[in-house]
């Protein structure tokens, strides 16, 4: 621990010295705590850290628009372009990498879910799905499934490890959660949770925020903090212990996220990528999601609030979006890109930065609740390392079946509770359809089948199929082909038992 000279003398280099200004005010015990939590301020770093937000104005890149264009063809791959075989031959590529003990999993699960406005880890939400699952549980489900299909495919006993990135505000219930669950019948020594940094926001002069009188107010550091904690934590010294080499890393939020998806890593591997990134169709203009593309050459995401309007609504000859790869934050990395990204290029991440209302004391001490963002919220992004890969691809898949992230509370128009428990009901009712199968509505009146497929408002089939029983609606012909299934219907490994005995 540092001593309070000490945290002086950095806060004073950095231009922060306001930050002990009540510190004659505070007790023995709350000087105790606040001396701990400034010890742990990357004190070398603070005053490039403030200096951020001027840097990202001064950067602001009108060129950046500018220099934009869509990535070649040549480095795209795409579900819907592809034939069978291809496909085939991708999913058994990464089956057999899996199968290997070669692929990890990373989930990015430090952010606070404030647009969805619950208290807890967004992964411990429950969209309402018949059976009550939440996030959390779905994903470690796919896992244990994938790892079943690879095991079955190629006579191994392979483990699939899951990296969990959290920060202070989820690693503790995050890990509560899990215990509780029993690890969703994962083995717990495979299942590794680590902590991504805080740091300071800031108000419009680049001072730090108080949020007491001896409390910072702190955020995490965004999801390209991956690559300082990976360091911290020593996370890949973890996978290649485990002999991990390929890793798909996602964000928490996506329901229909297919964990350490073969067909991705088998592409991505066998085009020799160390980067790569999944995209889907981008709805409209304004949509809420990255662009994929590249600026001057090098690969590259434009964040939706960092793309002018006039750039997104670009359209080409066949009056198709130009910028429509829609990053889904679904990507690959090699675990050595991960290394030289952590030995030569994470301190050169840019910072984003986001206006945020932040509770706070004033000058005089007082909690101020601000109803307008009063404070700046530095952010690195977990994209901002493609421009360092050498070979960096994308993989186009279909909406409907890989994209429905949950980020608004219910009530909104998109992206919410409603539209992701939608969204899964209409690819497993699908997938019902397909294998043979004709639903019921809740009334028990026979659905067309195109009725039950789409994911609109009202999804009039409530067909549930749990991961364990099939992953991407593989092995459903021979449990449902010919019968009627009442609404709500979970199909889980019980029932699945009983049917095939039937
Ligand atoms: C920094 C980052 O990863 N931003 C991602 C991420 O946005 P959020 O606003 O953080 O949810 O998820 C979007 C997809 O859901 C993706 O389009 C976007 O580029």
């Amino acid at each position: 621990m540092l001593s309070l000279e000490q945290v002086r003398q950095g806060l004073a280099n950095a231009g922060q010295s306001h930050v002990l200004q009540f510190w004659p005010e505070l007790s023995e015990e709350e000087r105790d705590t606040f001396l701990k939590e400034l010890s742990q301020l990357d004190m070398d770093g603070l005053k490039y850290h403030c200096e951020g937000p001027e840097r990202a104005a001064s950067s602001w890149p009108d060129e950046l628009d500018e220099n934009m264009e869509p990535v070649p063809s040549e480095f795209i791959g795409s579900v819907k372009n592809s034939d069978r075989s291809a496909l085939a031959e991708w999913e058994n590529e990464g089956l057999m990498k899996i199968s290997e003990n070669r692929v990890g999993v990373l989930l990015l699960a430090g952010g606070q879910g404030t647009r969805l406005g619950v208290q807890y880890p967004k992964g411990m939400y429950n969209v309402g799905l018949p059976s009550g699952k939440t996030l959390y549980q779905i994903q470690a489900e796919r896992i244990l499934k994938i790892q079943e299909l690879s095991d079955r495919k190629h006579g191994s006993k392979c483990t699939v490890p899951w990296y969990i990135m959290t920060s202070e505000f989820t690693l503790a219930p995050t890990e509560k959660f899990f215990k509780e669950n029993n690890y969703f019948g994962l083995e717990s020594s495979n299942i590794v949770m680590f902590e991504q940094r805080m740091v300071p926001a800031l108000d419009s002069d680049q001072k730090i925020i108080m949020q007491d009188k001896g409390k910072l107010a702190m955020a995490p550091d965004g999801n390209g903090g991956l690559y300082q904690a990976l360091v911290d934590n020593e996370v890949l010294e973890d996978m290649k212990k485990r002999g991990v080499e390929y890793l798909h890393v996602y964000c928490v939020d996506n329901i229909l996220v297919k964990m350490a998806d073969p067909v991705f890593i088998g592409f991505c591997v066998s085009k020799g990528a160390d980067c790569g990134a999944k995209v889907v169709e981008k709805a409209y203009p304004a949509e809420p999601v990255g662009v994929v593309c590249r600026v001057r050459g090098v690969a590259q995401v434009v964040e939706y609030n960092e793309i002018r309007e006039i750039t997104a609504e670009r359209r080409g000859p066949g009056g198709e979006l130009m910028f429509s790869a829609g990053n889904i934050c679904n990507h690959f990395f090699t675990r050595a890109f991960l290394q030289e990204v952590a030995e030569k290029y994470k301190d050169q991440l840019k910072q984003h930065i986001a206006l945020k209302k932040v509770p706070c004391v004033d000058m005089c001490g007082n909690h101020v609740t601000p109803t307008r963002p009063n404070g700046i919220k530095l952010e690195k992004f977990v994209f901002d390392v493609f421009p360092f890969s050498r070979s960096f691809v994308v993989f186009e898949v279909l909406r409907e079946d890989e994209f429905s992230p949950l980020k608004n509370a219910d009530g909104a128009a998109t992206d919410s509770p409603t539209t992701a428990r939608n969204a899964l009901l209409a690819q497993h009712s699908r997938w019902a359809t397909a294998a043979g199968a004709t639903l019921l509505d809740e009334h028990g009146n026979l659905l067309p089948p195109t009725a039950s497929v789409s994911a609109g408002d009202n999804q009039a089939a409530r067909c549930e199929i749990s991961p364990l029983v099939s992953y991407f609606g593989e092995g459903l012909e021979k449990l449902l082909r010919g019968r009627t299934l009442p609404s709500p219907f979970i199909l889980d490994e019980k029932m699945a038992k009983e049917l095939q005995a039937q």
